[in-house]
């Protein structure tokens, strides 16, 4: 579960990022986060990834309070929970599979384990055949399903996307969501998502929490209401 009680965020330079934000996100949910620019999105997702931490108020993502984790604790919290960006952040000289390797490499799985989920993975997102390609070799939708398997790779509960269609065509982004739906329904993996697709939002209708000017505006159930701040 994801719990924020009263959380704000004031950035170095005066900005309050959010303001007073109350939230819960019942396991195995899939939402959206959606705001004009400038509204939080982004922050919000950091504060959920510990990149930043809240100046008030609570963060809790699957019983870890990670607005209060030491900074050195925060790289083995990641671990468990994986996050999509909208830019990939594949490493460029590594192939597709030593990409996903290399996440559970570096959280010491052995070597004949590490290849049989990847091969599994690649499976899941359909890029068996390009294992053996680099990053640079494959199109957009590619490398970004290959990010989603390198996030997946060790079973999150909880899965992060920051605008992960935001480069993709109207075709490329329908296919990520129906693999993150399959994610979704499968695996019950926890799902929030920064998006500023509309179509998106209105083909694959899901909760939807609106952000404006730092505040939640609106949390939408599939098309009805349920709060309004
Ligand atoms: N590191 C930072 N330092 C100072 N201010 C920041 C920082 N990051 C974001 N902000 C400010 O905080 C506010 C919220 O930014 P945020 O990136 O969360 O918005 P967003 O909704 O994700 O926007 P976009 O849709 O453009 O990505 C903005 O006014 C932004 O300028």
């Amino acid at each position: 579960m994801i719990l924020l009680e009263n959380v704000s965020k004031e950035y170095r330079n005066g900005v309050h990022a959010l303001k007073n934000i109350n939230l819960q996100i019942e396991d195995g949910e899939f939402v959206y986060v959606i705001g004009p620019t400038g509204s939080g999105k982004s922050t919000l997702i950091k504060l959920l990834d510990g990149e930043e931490i809240p100046n008030s108020g609570t963060v809790m993502v699957e019983n870890v309070d990670v607005g209060k984790l030491k900074h050195s604790r925060v790289p083995i919290y990641r671990r468990n929970i994986g996050v999509v960006f909208q830019d990939y952040r594949l490493l460029p000289s590594l192939t597709i599979f030593e990409n996903i390797a290399f996440a559970l490499e570096v959280i010491g799985e052995d070597k004949a384990k590490v290849r049989r989920r990847v091969r599994e993975v690649l499976e899941l997102v359909s890029l068996s055949e390009k294992a053996k390609a680099f990053p640079n070799e494959l199109s957009g939708g590619q490398q970004q399903r290959a990010t989603i398997g390198r996030a997946i790779a060790n079973h999150p509960k909880v899965l992060i996307a920051d605008e992960p269609t935001g480069n993709l065509d109207p075709e490329k982004s329908i296919e990520i969501m129906e693999l993150l739906e399959k994610i979704n329904k499968d695996q019950n993996t926890t799902i929030v998502m920064v998006t500023h697709d509309s179509t998106i939002v209105d083909r694959f209708k899901k909760r939807t929490i609106a952000l404006e000017e730092g505040f939640v505006v609106a949390d939408i159930m599939k098309g009805g209401y349920i709060q309004h701040d």
